[in-house]
């Protein structure tokens, strides 16, 4: 997404080093990176390849060790991340669906008359006002992320981040986490959205990659997958692309124009269908 107002979040020339046992570790490493009000910003990359420091940094839970983090948020020293895990047994607490999302709010001290309307509010937006007496223990998992991120949107954040939100889940649940993830962006929420399910970049504005905590790409999910004469960044970072990608990438061969270029099958199709 080009965006020529100034980025909600700047990181520039972040580096965070650690020392551990066996000498100091270089997790992140000269990161320059704008988040923009409003935008996805997909971030993948192999196992170990520094999303979730990067994450940490996003959030403020991290300070780099080198470099800085500017926010444009006016009046606040930091922007308001709030983090969905990959496994939301470990980060809900409540009894109840609604106990929950009150939990966040209690804790962030909004005064008791304005808990139940952000409470109810933030639970229709994810589709679970229904299930408001339920017990947490009795939800799905995929449920369980809606509801995390219930907890997170009650607190109005600038910034809503998912960590590998959708691996533990099943598909149908995985295509509602990201469909509501979708409809806040629509509503005007930035989302950060880390995986390594690369379907899921037919979602974002922008996809950045990292290897070894390293920044090796910046620019359109499109670009990830279809630039390169021979290998794609989707294939030198050692992903098999999504089998939509893979197909297109067939048809491409064999001399067909696709336009757009399709991330999704619905994507594919059209362009096929419209091909000469
Ligand atoms: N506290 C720590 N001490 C030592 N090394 C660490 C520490 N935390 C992270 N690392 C190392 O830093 C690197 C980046 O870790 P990070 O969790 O950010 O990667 P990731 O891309 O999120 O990985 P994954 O996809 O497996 O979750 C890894 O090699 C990891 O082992």
């Amino acid at each position: 997404m080009k965006n020529t107002i100034s980025p909600l979040l700047r990181l520039d020339g972040v580096t965070v080093r650690l020392s551990a046992m066996e000498g100091p570790v270089l997790l992140l490493e000269d990161i320059t990176l704008d988040l923009h009000q409003g935008e996805w910003l997909a971030i993948v990359g192999p196992n170990g390849s520094g999303k979730s420091t990067l994450a940490k940094v996003i959030a403020g839970l991290c300070p780099p060790t080198e470099g800085t983090v500017m926010t444009d948020v006016q009046g606040r020293e930091s922007a308001f991340v709030q983090m969905i895990f990959q496994n939301p047994d470990t980060h809900l607490f409540g009894e109840t669906v609604y106990d929950e999302v009150c939990f966040g709010l209690e804790n962030r001290g909004i005064p008791g008359e304005q808990i139940r309307e952000r409470a109810m509010a933030a639970l229709r937006e994810v589709g679970l006002e229904h299930k408001a007496d339920a017990a947490v223990a009795s939800l799905s998992g995929g449920q369980k992320q809606l509801l995390a991120a219930a907890g997170c949107l009650a607190v109005r954040p600038d910034v809503l981040l998912f960590d590998e939100a959708t691996s533990m889940l099943d598909p149908l649940s995985r295509d509602c986490l990201l469909h509501t993830a979708r409809r806040l962006q629509q509503s005007g929420m930035t989302i950060v959205w880390i995986t390594q399910l690369l379907e899921e970049l037919a979602y974002a504005d922008r996809a950045i990659a990292l290897e070894n905590g390293a920044q090796v790409y910046e620019g359109s999910p499109e670009r990830f997958f279809y630039e390169g004469p021979d290998a794609s960044m989707c294939e030198r970072l050692g992903f098999q692309p999504p089998f939509t990608v893979a197909v297109a990438r067939g048809l491409l061969l064999r001399g067909l124009r696709l336009e757009p270029l399709p991330l999704t099958p619905e994507d594919l199709a059209k362009a096929v269908s419209s091909a000469q």
